[in-house]
């Protein structure tokens, strides 16, 4: 069982979550005919050629993008350790690949992580951090949910002293339509317990946070 959540971001990434398919938990068809609708709906024609095979493809995509939706984050990071440190651990540039719920289209960028681990020293595998961002990221989502998300997540499972989560991302929702103005990055924060409490202890994560 640990090799297989030792495997799962990677499994995400090429679309199998704990050794099955993600293809098999949901509606291929449905997907398949709704996208067939979007090419008609466009005006294109979905029976020539280089379309063909596009329902298919697109339908199978959309269930690696959001494969996040069928993951327990709490499985995915339960293999918690205790070592004798009590100052702050962080990670920074974190790769952020998600979807804006409002037109799913991608919003891409990076997440920075600290937390400061409860008394008794209670620390997770530092991958697990990245597994938290993959998993929250690959759902239909707004950068504020997200970034709360894994704030919670963190500081609940670790039942840290105190968690601080920035998310800093490019929508292309602003960037290729709408507004149009590439490069504007959205900064997101979530800050818990005593990196929301203690305003020096929070500017100290924020400066090694480079944010
Ligand atoms: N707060 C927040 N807003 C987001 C996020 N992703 C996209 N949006 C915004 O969601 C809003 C949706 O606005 P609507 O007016 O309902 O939709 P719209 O007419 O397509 O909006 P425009 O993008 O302004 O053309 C837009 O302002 C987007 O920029 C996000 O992660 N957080
Ligand atoms: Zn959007």
């Amino acid at each position: 069982m640990s090799e297989e959540l030792d495997n799962l971001a990677a499994r995400l990434v090429d679309g199998r979550i704990n050794g099955t398919p993600v293809e098999d938990k949901v509606d291929l068809p449905r997907l398949e005919a709704a996208v067939r609708e979007i090419l008609i709906g466009i005006g294109e024609d979905p029976e020539r050629e280089g379309l063909k095979e596009t329902p298919r493809r697109v339908a199978r995509a959309y269930a690696e993008l959001f494969a996040g939706l069928r993951v327990d984050p709490k499985q995915a990071v339960k293999t918690a350790f205790t070592e004798d440190y009590n100052e702050l651990v962080l990670v920074r540039d974190i790769e952020v690949q998600s979807f804006c719920e409002h037109h799913l289209l991608p919003f891409i960028g990076a997440a920075h992580i600290g937390y400061i681990p409860n008394e008794s020293g209670q620390v997770v595998g530092l991958s697990k951090l990245a597994r938290l961002v993959e998993i929250y990221s690959r759902r239909p989502q707004v950068q504020e949910r997200l970034t709360g998300q894994i704030a919670d997540q963190l500081y609940e499972m670790l039942d840290a002293r105190g968690v601080i989560v920035v998310v800093e991302c490019e929508h292309t929702c602003m960037s290729m339509r709408g507004i149009r103005k590439p490069g504007a990055k959205t900064v997101t924060s979530a800050v818990r317990g005593l990196l929301q409490s203690d305003a020096r202890s929070r500017s100290e994560a924020m400066a090694l946070l480079k944010v």
